[in-house]
């Protein structure tokens, strides 16, 4: 069972988002671009840990981001709150896939806070303005075990 726009947008009021009418959405809420990295260096996934990659941050020309087609870090413009018996998945806004461009997201814990980040892909060249609406979060109804205590917990809070 999935969330209600309004309990999503609920969750994330209560994690200090300071949502705009337009992000209320039906069936979840809208995340806005925070910023726009483009990685210089390699990353690591080792048996017994990881590193994010050193990365290069965008800066808007004229008002936007224009990219060019490319793999970029997109970090969200809002802090995020997964409530407990709760999983969140963030999925592109279909404005960015009608325009060649995708989001690839991962899951959010029950338990998690923080700002996020996740891979833009940019199949054609697009502009996006820094604060626009990228993403959509829904949050779903979910057995767990534990809450998320990971390096990312309380991220860029
Ligand atoms: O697309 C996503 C998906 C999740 N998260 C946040 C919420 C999630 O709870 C946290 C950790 O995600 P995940 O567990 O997938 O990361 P990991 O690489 O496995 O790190 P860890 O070892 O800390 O679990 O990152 C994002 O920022 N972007």
């Amino acid at each position: 069972m999935f969330d209600s726009g309004a309990t999503v947008a609920a969750a994330l009021d209560a994690g200090g988002a300071d949502l705009s009418e337009a992000q209320r959405q039906p069936n979840g809420v809208d995340l806005t671009v925070g910023a726009v990295f483009e990685q210089t260096e390699p990353g690591a996934i080792r048996r017994d840990g990881k590193r994010v990659g050193e990365r290069e941050e965008l800066e808007p020309e004229d008002g936007a981001y224009r990219l060019d087609p490319g793999t970029y870090v997109v970090r969200y413009g809002e802090p995020v709150r997964i409530p407990d018996e709760r999983i969140g998945f963030v999925l592109p806004r279909s404005t960015l896939l009608r325009n060649s461009c995708t989001l690839d997201t991962a899951v959010w814990d029950a338990g998690y806070e923080g700002v996020g980040e996740g891979r833009l892909d940019v199949g054609h060249a697009i502009e996006i303005e820094p604060g626009a609406r990228i993403a959509q979060l829904v949050l779903a109804t979910a057995d767990h075990d534990g809450t998320y205590d990971g390096e990312y917990q309380g991220e860029r809070l």
